[in-house]
């Protein structure tokens, strides 16, 4: 199996608390992106304290209450399901800081990391105040979730959005890529995708290659699959009569999405 894929690996942490996926610096080609599912059975409490790096939790499903500190951040959470296709709400948590999660429900819940030494103000970002974009045409349609998008100045490093590609679709389509620390034509963003799928049986393809190949991997991807992007352009096709969703989280030395088409494929864009 491809080393860019991570297939989700239940580990029960404490009662109740199941993390579904954990990338870390320790078993990812990473270096400024890790992230976690977190499954929490209704009543279930988890914490942890960041240190040297900052967090993004984003209440996937159900509904949880958040403390950052003294502060308690109160029945967050929008959906039952990501494919309810309404923004959920998300804090974000600056370095060396602890939070604590609560589920008021069972929940499920996404934990984006960047490493981060210059503290912020704790973030709540409301799912009223979340943009929501519609991309594409054709076949190249798909629905963004703009949780912490560069235009957002809340964090140091980190970049999360959501990404609903319908039946039949491409995203990040045509192939771009952002692995060149070469602002301001292009910006050197790790990324992580982590993807479910409606029905649930369903699955993607995604692409991560480099234009000299030295990457060059095409995965079948299913519900709960993580798929790490080093490098390269990593494009995804969801085939028909499935939806794909899956939440990106980006981070590099510059908080800056500057990406870069493949120039054999963007031509799409001029149809
Ligand atoms: O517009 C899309 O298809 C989503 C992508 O931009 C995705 O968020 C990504 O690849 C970011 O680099």
């Amino acid at each position: 199996m491809s080393k860019l894929l991570q297939k989700p690996e239940k580990q029960e942490v404490a009662e109740g608390v199941t993390f579904i996926q954990s990338v870390t610096k320790g078993n990812s080609p990473l270096e400024y992106v890790e992230f976690k599912i977190v499954e929490l059975a209704q009543g279930a409490e988890y914490s942890e304290s960041l240190i040297r790096k900052e967090c993004c939790i984003v209440a996937l499903t159900g509904k949880i209450n958040v403390t950052v500190g003294e502060d308690v951040y109160r029945d967050l959470g929008t959906r039952e399901s990501v494919f309810d296709k309404v923004p959920t709400d998300s804090i974000y948590v600056s370095n060396d800081r602890d939070f604590g999660l609560e589920a008021i429900t069972e929940a499920r819940v996404a934990l984006c990391y960047s490493p981060s030494d210059k503290q912020l103000p704790t973030k709540w970002i409301k799912a009223e105040d979340v943009d929501v974009e519609h991309r594409g045409i054709l076949s190249n349609k798909r629905m963004v979730h703009n949780i912490l998008p560069d235009s957002a100045p809340y964090a140091n490093s980190l970049l999360v959005v959501e990404v609903y590609t319908e039946s039949g679709n491409w995203s990040s389509y045509p192939p771009h890529k952002h692995d060149r620390d070469n602002l301001p034509n292009e910006s050197f963003l790790e990324e992580s995708y982590y993807h479910e799928m409606n029905p649930s049986q369903g699955f993607v393809f995604q692409r991560v290659y480099t234009d000299d190949r030295s990457i060059d991997e095409t995965m079948s991807v299913e519900n709960g699959d993580v798929v790490l992007v080093p490098a390269g352009y990593h494009p995804v096709g969801v085939p028909d009569g499935y939806e794909s969703y899956y939440l990106n989280v980006m981070a590099g030395p510059a908080r800056t999405w500057k990406f870069h088409n493949d120039p054999d494929h963007e031509w799409i864009l001029n149809r």
